[in-house]
């Protein structure tokens, strides 16, 4: 067997509460009918990394395929940073933020054709505290909305919109951050403050729409105050957002600082309260398999 030519598919069997089972039938065939070799690991919850980096040692994949949420994708992604190993998405999560902002298609046929396309591009990878962060992180708000959806228990958009009331009339909010970058120190205060590579949350607001993933840098992004007109722009891919509402800096390297802990969380997941958070870009060093509209918007313009 050629084992230059292998797809592995990494499946999160409890990721979106769905059956995988149509997904893995899926691959395997058009693994075989494309004539390359297939396997398949399920995770576990435990020692996952340890058994894909061992795989992937075994077998060489050329491309690995994640069925699972923004986790599972984090967790390969982690195992392949820097190397040739091309990474694609089929989106089985119960947010799937990483999905929207690629603005991946819905169906499975369609899915599975990108993830095993040539149209292939390197991202940057974000680390903040030592973490990866595929997508955007934030401390403030969303975060406080997001710890609160965790702890309600409802899974789904409906879980975000009922926790969004209570949230925003017990937020401790506004909160006073310090931010150090190679070009400057700076303060600010506000309800949000994004440390973003990609554009959009998993909810589909554009936040930080200038922002690319190949260009070695990352924004801040510190939004001033809840103006429900701003917000309401995000639904737009391309919204022209006021200097009032949101600051943005664009840095390789960034240093936060506040007084008070701020509700805090990575690609979704809430990771408890901070009050110092380091960010750092490694430029294009994951690759990944992506829908052709966008690899074109992120080569345009890019010096
Ligand atoms: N077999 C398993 N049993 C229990 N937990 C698992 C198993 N496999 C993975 N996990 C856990 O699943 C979590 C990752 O889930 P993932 O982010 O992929 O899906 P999700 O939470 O449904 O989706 P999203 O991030 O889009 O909301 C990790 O905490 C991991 O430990």
């Amino acid at each position: 067997m050629n084992s230059e030519n292998y797809v592995l598919l990494v499946v999160n069997p409890i990721s979106g509460d769905s059956d995988k089972s149509p997904i893995i039938t899926s691959v395997k065939e058009e693994a075989k009918s494309r004539k390359i070799n297939f396997k398949l690991y399920e995770t576990s919850g435990k020692k996952d990394k340890e058994a894909i980096e061992s795989i992937i040692k075994e077998i060489k994949p050329s491309r690995i395929l994640v069925a699972g949420g923004d986790g599972t994708i984090s967790l390969v992604a982690e195992c392949i940073l820097g190397t040739d190993i091309c990474l694609g998405i089929i989106p089985a999560g119960s947010a799937n933020g990483m999905a929207v902002n690629f603005n991946l298609p819905q169906t499975l046929p369609e899915q599975i054709e990108i993830a095993l396309s040539d149209c292939t591009m390197k991202l940057d990878a974000l680390f903040i505290n030592g973490k990866i962060c595929l997508h955007i992180a934030d401390l403030g708000i969303n975060a406080e909305l997001i710890r609160n959806y965790e702890d309600s228990g409802i899974r789904g958009k409906m879980g975000y919109f009922l926790q969004s009331i209570p949230t925003l009339f017990n937020s401790d909010s506004p909160f006073h951050f310090s931010v150090e970058t190679e070009e400057g120190t700076f303060e600010e205060t506000g309800i949000l403050l994004a440390i973003a590579n990609a554009n959009k949350f998993g909810t589909g607001a554009t936040i930080n729409p200038n922002g690319k993933m190949n260009d070695g840098k990352f924004e801040i992004l510190i939004f001033k105050s809840l103006d429900f007109i701003e917000i309401f722009k995000t639904i737009n891919d391309k919204p022209e957002m006021s200097d009032d509402f949101v600051r943005v800096v664009s840095t390789n390297k960034a240093k936060i600082n506040s007084i008070k802990k701020i509700p805090f969380q990575i690609d979704g997941e809430f990771l408890g309260e901070i009050d110092q958070a380091t960010a750092t870009i490694e430029k294009k060093s994951l690759l990944m398999a992506l829908p052709e509209m966008f690899c074109k918007l992120h080569t345009q313009n890019l010096h």
